[in-house]
């Protein structure tokens, strides 16, 4: 079937519609592209379909710096130019501000600021993530591949830091070798690199149990200078994984990166965004969004290690930060303890259980995907803060919350503003100033 797309969706394919205006979700298939496809599956309201032949390429296609584009499952959007990346990010938030969000296309334009990025559309990575797997008797690490089943064998991957560029090579190479002789049961490979502290470590997130702790340790130090190497222990069901300890098997047993003025270290299970750069623009946003004052009282909600905590809690007179994730938690408390903060409340436990009893002047959440829970906003509701910086990774769950919170008739949306921490993806992050309605 010859189609044309016309739309990025939010995930790796481009829309295109049939004559009978049906929508399909094209995996390959690029905005402006018209190719040729083959229905994988062919539903009431849309089909899916596969590039067979791509007949007229877009004029924003190009060639990125990456053979594995296409199959990798790092660089859905790799082969569109960054500048159509952006344009179609925006469009996804429009789209769901008005879908999902029930907002008009006037009120859209109004609120909708234009995205922000960093001049690194690629090696803006401070992580990545290697998988393991066994073939043919041999055992190796990779990237997932587009195909979640799939493991590509790489050497090097163009959005990690250049700094530690080698890294991927060295550990796949090491691990490789040693899995090769006796199973290691890992379940994924974490590397982390900063260019701003110098620092890199390497997570083996393994199972409880017995593990060559020496060998692995003596093999990854003579493949890599890695300033910590940490083993993450995990229990459960494969499913709902829970991390059971974090023990150093060489070097610091944490990693540490800058972000704006703040010195952070962290532990390898905790949350930390990928791109450093970028999400200093998060920090500015928010800031802006909130403009806190020296006698004011804040509340971070979903705080993690505190990337939003510290720039509030040097900005007010005092803090409640709230976070579910024990690592995460005592991260937080350790980065207050470096920058020598004492106006903060850190509280482990659920964002809604745990909502601070302390009022606040301004708060700022950073959910999970999956967004606000109902409670949670009419929590932020029975505060008096005059302004609220919601910061989000998912552009349907924050239209739908912004939509409850104008339901709820407490606080509007003044301005939304996207941000585009993952070139080469959809993934896309927004920062919202809501203020009293
Ligand atoms: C998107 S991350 C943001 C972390 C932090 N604001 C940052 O920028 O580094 C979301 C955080 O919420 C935490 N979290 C998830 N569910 C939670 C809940 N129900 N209550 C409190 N924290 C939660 C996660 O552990 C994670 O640290």
């Amino acid at each position: 079937m010859r189609l044309t797309i016309d739309t990025m969706t939010y995930g790796p394919d481009g829309l295109a519609r049939t004559d009978e205006g049906k929508a399909v979700f094209v995996s390959g298939g690029l905005i402006g592209d018209t190719v040729e496809a083959r229905i994988t599956d062919d539903g009431p309201s849309f089909s899916r379909a596969v590039v067979e032949e791509v007949l007229e390429p877009s004029a924003d296609r190009v060639q990125a710096p990456c053979p594995f584009i296409g199959i990798c499952g790092g660089c859905p959007w790799g082969g569109l130019s960054h500048e159509s990346q952006l344009a179609a990010k925006e469009e996804n938030l429009r789209s769901a501000l008005t879908r999902i969000g029930k907002f008009s296309p006037e009120e859209v334009a109004e609120l909708m600021r234009p995205i922000r990025h960093t001049k690194e559309p690629w090696e803006y990575r401070n992580k990545v993530e290697l998988a393991p797997v066994r073939e043919g008797g041999k055992f190796r690490l990779g990237m997932h591949g587009r195909d979640a089943n799939q493991v590509i064998k790489v050497d090097s991957c163009p959005l990690f830091d250049k700094k530690h560029a080698k890294a991927i090579k060295a550990v796949t190479g090491a691990l490789g070798f040693l899995g090769n002789s006796r199973d290691l049961e890992l379940e994924r490979v974490g590397i982390r690199s900063s260019r701003r502290t110098g620092a890199l470590e390497i997570a083996l997130w393994t199972p409880t149990g017995a593990f060559p702790r020496a060998q692995v340790s003596r093999v990854l130090s003579d493949a890599v200078r890695a300033t910590s190497v940490v083993r993450v222990m995990s229990k459960g069901e494969k499913r709902a994984r829970r991390v059971a300890g974090v023990e150093a098997l060489a070097g610091e047993g944490s990693w540490t990166e800058k972000i704006g003025e703040e010195n952070m270290r962290l532990s390898a299970p905790s949350f930390f965004q990928v791109n450093t750069k970028a999400a200093e623009i998060l920090i500015d946003l928010v800031m802006e969004a909130l403009d806190p004052q020296p006698d004011e009282f804040g509340i971070d909600l979903y705080c993690g290690a505190g990337t939003f905590t510290l720039p509030l809690a040097r900005r007010c007179d005092f803090v409640s930060a709230v976070e579910s994730y024990g690592p995460a938690v005592r991260d937080l408390r350790r980065n207050l303890d470096i920058a020598n903060l004492t106006n903060v409340d850190v509280i482990g436990g659920d964002a809604v259980r745990e909502f601070p009893d302390e009022d606040a002047d301004v708060l700022v959440v950073d959910p999970p995907r999956a967004g606000l829970a109902p409670e949670a906003i009419d929590l932020i509701a029975s505060t008096s803060a005059r302004d609220v910086a919601y910061v989000s990774c998912d552009p349907a769950t924050l239209a739908r919350d912004l939509r409850r919170f104008v339901e709820e008739g407490t606080f509007r949306p003044v301005w939304a503003t996207p941000v585009d921490l993952f070139p080469q993806t959809f993934h896309c992050e927004t920062v919202v100033r809501l203020t009293r309605a």
